[in-house]
């Protein structure tokens, strides 16, 4: 889910990368064709060339992550190509291009990055003979130190919006938003991979009554409870989602064989351990439908929804699958 928010952003700033790498550079290759630098012209012109057709093929094909990752390897790589062919003339650019590989990689392989480019760029360039290596160092360091500390902090502002985003604050279990989401990941991993899943619709039985009996504090950590004895009975990479109230949808991907097995196993666990204060035990029920070839997110849900509606009307308490 917040991949997807931090891939359009990141997308965003590719495709404001691009633009301000052609504006950039683009009058350079004139300047440098108009003073008879054919080689560097054509350096800088290859530079955005290349740097426009992997920003075309991120926004293309959506692999932001891994272009990013080119771009940030092409740009330090062509800088350091320019900065050794022309000297110190094109050596200022290694400023821009350090920043920018924090905008395009993660903090820590940005600073790795830079660090081998300026390895480089100490061991083949001669601009050191001209420019102050002490001088570099520290400006460089200031520059890089600066910019790691804005990225891990943005990084980590995501990493919040991702958890107020995706997370019922109550329980702790993912929330609507984020099911909507995987569920259709879910499918189309099914349709392309045939990947064995199935959804199942799990509501607590007569948890009014443990509001009306115990209050409403109680009925809160009833539900937390509930998603913790559920988390832990579940494995890593199933999840739990709370649709609402004490309504919760499982989404697993398992073989057609082991789910009768996983899913009586889960409800008996829930009722063996989920328990109000003066130890009573609160059940659940559960819907439960198998992925099937055509399935849509409304068929999907409608069809756990109406499994757990027999459920319920034949007396709580117990798994019904959707056999449609
Ligand atoms: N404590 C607490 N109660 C909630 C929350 N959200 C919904 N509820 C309560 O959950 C109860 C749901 O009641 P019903 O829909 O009648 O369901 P039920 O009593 O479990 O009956 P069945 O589902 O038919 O077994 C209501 O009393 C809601 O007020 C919540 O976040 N915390």
């Amino acid at each position: 889910m917040i991949n997807q928010l931090q891939e359009k952003y990141q997308l965003s700033l590719l495709l404001l990368l691009g633009s301000v790498a052609t504006l950039g550079i683009l009058p350079f290759v004139v300047i440098r064709y108009l003073a008879g630098n054919t080689l560097a012209s054509m350096l800088d012109m290859m530079l955005i060339l290349g740097i426009s057709a992997l920003v075309a093929y991120a926004y293309r094909f959506k692999k932001i992550r891994i272009v990013s990752a080119i771009i940030a390897l092409f740009i330090n790589a062509g800088l350091l190509v320019v900065v050794i062919a022309n000297g110190v003339d094109s050596f200022f650019w290694i400023y821009p291009v350090f920043a920018s590989t924090f905008i395009l990689v993660k903090p820590i392989e940005a600073l790795s990055i830079n660090i081998i480019a300026s390895i480089v760029l100490m061991a083949f360039s001669d601009v050191f003979n001209s420019i102050s290596l002490i001088s570099y160092i520290v400006t460089i360091v200031m520059l890089s130190m600066s910019t790691f500390v804005y990225a891990s902090h943005s990084e980590k502002q995501f990493r919040l919006l991702e958890a107020l985003n995706t997370i019922d604050p109550l329980t702790g279990a993912l929330n609507r938003r984020a099911l909507n989401s995987d569920i259709k990941i879910a499918l189309a991993s099914a349709e392309h991979n045939g990947t064995e899943q199935f959804l199942a619709i799990l509501d607590l039985d007569y948890f009014k009554a443990v509001n009306d009996t115990y209050g409403h504090a109680v009925g809160d950590q009833v539900l937390q409870d509930f998603v913790t004895i559920t988390t832990t009975n579940i494995r890593k990479y199933d999840r739990l989602y709370r649709l609402g109230g004490e309504e919760f949808v499982l989404l697993v991907s398992t073989a057609k064989e082991q789910q009768q097995a996983f899913i009586d196993n889960l409800r008996t666990t829930i009722k063996k351990e989920l328990k109000t204060p003066d130890g009573k035990e609160v059940t659940v029920s559960l819907g439960v439908a198998s992925w099937a070839s055509g399935t849509t997110v409304d068929t999907w849900l409608k069809r756990a929804d109406d499994a757990l509606y027999l459920a319920k009307s034949e007396g709580r308490d117990r798994v019904t699958y959707c056999d449609k």
